[in-house]
């Protein structure tokens, strides 16, 4: 008899973008529907690159919550060629900021302040390590001629491998991970190496985005790859290897920006993440493997507790609404018009 109902650990998302201004408070608060805790990124426009600006955007998106929200946003700076390692001792003693986010410069949405030459930053990568801060990477090479499904696998061999040999003291979560090669990387590599994995990159693969039709909604940087490398990240994140864990990259673009002649990267999971999640791994006949993936690795990883409310999943049909307003603005969620199998009462 197949389960109804699943009761877990509130879940952590360990990747999320919850923009500002207008769509802060939509944003927010799908993901405090569902999450205790998340990883903030840095992304804005201008970038989050000091610890000032981490507390003040913290202190905004508290200001979006309802009154009493338990929600923690778990801050993070954006690494420019410029951070110093007196910001990263400042960001460790805000006890707000919990990770340094990498750009390589081009690589994605709002990332032209990035790192232009990671060789650069090893003075501030060290300061990292010293105080037990990680560093969260955007793993994709930016040079034109390298082709964008090779990108990811490509940067592994360049900049990863000769990162984690310069730095092995350092934590380092390669994030939104996409092949078979970045899954096999992070599972050899040493317990200061882990990533976390879309629900989108579970699900999908780039016949979703490419056949029948071009599929704006199904675009998100790095790209979906092919179906053995779908096939291979679900393998990594249901093997209960605590290295990989729950990270949404939930990334809203209004329907005009995805929908246009140059359509923009990310997709919008945060209201119904771990719904998703719940599909992806029941697909794979390991709903058992939830709880740790989505609860317990992430914490254990960036040395928090793990949390002690609790959530009911139950298999109850909902279907995911065409389209979600964000701020008086429209995003069009991930299987917008599908029904999910599984409902959360968080
Ligand atoms: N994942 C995406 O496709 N887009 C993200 C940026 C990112 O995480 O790379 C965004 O901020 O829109
Ligand atoms: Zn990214
Ligand atoms: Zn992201």
């Amino acid at each position: 008899m197949s389960t109804t109902s699943i009761k877990m650990t509130r879940p952590d998302d360990w990747h999320i973008h919850l923009r500002d201004g207008e769509m802060l408070s939509d944003t927010a608060n799908d993901a405090a529907s569902q999450f205790a805790r998340a990883i903030i990124m840095p992304n804005l426009k201008p970038p989050v690159t000091t610890t000032e600006h981490a507390l003040a955007y913290h202190q905004r998106i508290m200001q979006a919550l309802p009154q009493g929200s338990q929600f923690q946003p778990l801050m993070t700076l954006y690494l420019t060629n410029n951070t110093s390692p007196d910001e990263i001792i400042k960001a460790k003693q805000s006890g707000l900021v919990h990770a340094v986010k990498l750009y390589p410069a081009g690589a994605t949405t709002n990332s032209d302040a990035g790192v232009t030459d990671l060789s650069q930053v090893d003075d501030v990568l060290a300061a990292m390590a010293e105080v037990d801060m990680p560093l969260l990477v955007h793993g994709e090479v930016t040079e034109p001629e390298i082709d964008i499904f090779d990108r990811e696998k490509v940067f592994i061999e360049r900049h990863l491998v000769p990162l984690t040999q310069r730095h092995s003291n350092l934590k380092l979560v390669l994030e939104h991970i996409t092949t078979a090669q970045a899954a096999e990387f992070v599972s050899q590599s040493s317990n200061n190496v882990a990533a976390t994995i879309t629900a989108h990159h579970l699900l999908l693969n780039r016949n979703h985005l490419l056949a029948g039709g071009i599929r704006p909604h199904h675009y998100c940087l790095p790209v979906l790859k092919r179906e053995t490398h779908r096939q291979a990240l679900v393998k990594a994140a249901i093997s209960g290897d605590s290295s990989f864990f729950l990270g949404t990259d939930s990334a809203p673009h209004v329907i005009g920006a995805k929908e246009s002649s140059c359509g923009c990267a990310g997709i919008y999971t945060a209201k119904h993440a771990i719904e998703l999640y719940a599909s992806a791994f029941e697909k794979a006949d390991a709903l058992n493997q939830l709880e740790a993936f989505a609860s317990h690795f992430g914490a254990d990883f960036y040395q928090l507790p793990r949390n002690t409310q609790q959530i009911t999943l139950q298999r109850k049909p909902q279907i995911i609404p065409a389209e979600l307003p964000l701020g008086g603005q429209t995003v069009r969620p991930l299987f917008a018009g599908e029904t999910l199998d599984w409902s959360c009462n968080s």
